[in-house]
């Protein structure tokens, strides 16, 4: 059915979705992955969208990013520009140079030649890699390479960023200062003026309480909104703290309760 729009300047949020239902094939096979999902983010808002395996979060991420189509429902995105993706896997391509890899969306979208050069440059700093623009990403560990993803990314200046999982497959330690990069980022965004809103999918409830201005709880499949929270505590945060440990525990009981009223 409906697909994703846009919002001509709204000010009131930055991707919404109302009744959002997705269903994957047909008749008896037919799998319900979202359940009429309503769910508006705010621009600059952090959300980080938690729940059991297979509840339907990268469906609604993939919705979002316009890659696939709802069966009902709206979803709304301000802006002119698509939402930016970015996955466990940065899916950089291996033959290009770092620099060339985070310049391919600048020639996409046709800038000339002294820009893109000083835009890699800028990009490259803002992500800690500019002395690595010459180099190719398997010179790169994994944490850098999904440092280079970002900046790609960002290339695009999206105002609205979509991350499933982006640092599910790093070490605690590179995750740890992925974190601060990001929330430093996103926070640089948002006091300069030019809202950076995210959208951020994980499994590891630790790191939505790290991260998330607010945490979104979806049942087992099909996926429904079953639980809401504002994060308070102040910033920037420490994974090990207490008070995010405090929000951890409550967000994961609420999950408990929710993966054993179903068994999966
Ligand atoms: N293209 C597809 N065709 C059929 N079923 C699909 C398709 N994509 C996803 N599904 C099913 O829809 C449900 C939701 O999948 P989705 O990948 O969105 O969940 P998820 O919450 O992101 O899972 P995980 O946490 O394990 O990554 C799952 O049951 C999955 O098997």
């Amino acid at each position: 059915m409906s697909t994703t729009t846009t919002i001509p300047g709204s000010a009131t949020a930055a991707v919404a979705l109302s009744g959002v239902t997705k269903v994957y094939g047909r008749g008896g096979d037919a799998v319900v992955a979202l359940d009429r999902v309503s769910l508006d983010v705010a621009p600059g808002e952090f959300v980080c969208l938690v729940g059991a395996s297979g509840c339907g979060k990268s469906t609604l991420l993939n919705l979002v990013a316009g890659l696939d189509t709802t069966s009902g429902g709206d979803i709304l995105v301000a802006g002119d520009a698509r939402p930016g993706l970015m996955f466990q896997e940065p899916a950089l391509f291996p033959w290009l140079t770092v620099g060339a890899n985070v310049e391919v969306p600048l020639k996409l979208r046709g800038l000339p030649s002294a820009t893109r050069k000083a835009r890699v440059a800028e990009l490259l700093d803002t992500v800690h890699l500019g002395d690595f623009a010459r180099r190719r990403p398997h010179e790169l560990s994994g944490g850098m390479r999904q440092r280079v993803a970002l900046a790609r990314t960002l290339a695009l200046d999206t105002p609205v960023l979509l991350m499933d999982e982006p640092f599910g497959a790093l070490d605690a330690m590179t995750r740890d200062i992925l974190h601060d990069e990001l929330e430093r980022l996103w926070r640089g965004r948002n006091a300069a003026g030019e809202p950076l809103t995210v959208v951020f999918v994980t499994h590891n409830v630790r790191e939505a309480a790290r991260l998330a201005d607010r945490i979104v709880l979806l049942s087992s499949r099909p996926g429904r909104v079953i639980y809401e929270t504002r994060v308070e505590v102040t910033r920037p945060r420490r994974i090990d703290s207490p008070e995010v440990a405090a929000v951890a525990a409550d967000v994961t009981d609420r999950l408990r309760a929710e993966v054993g009223r179903h068994g999966h």
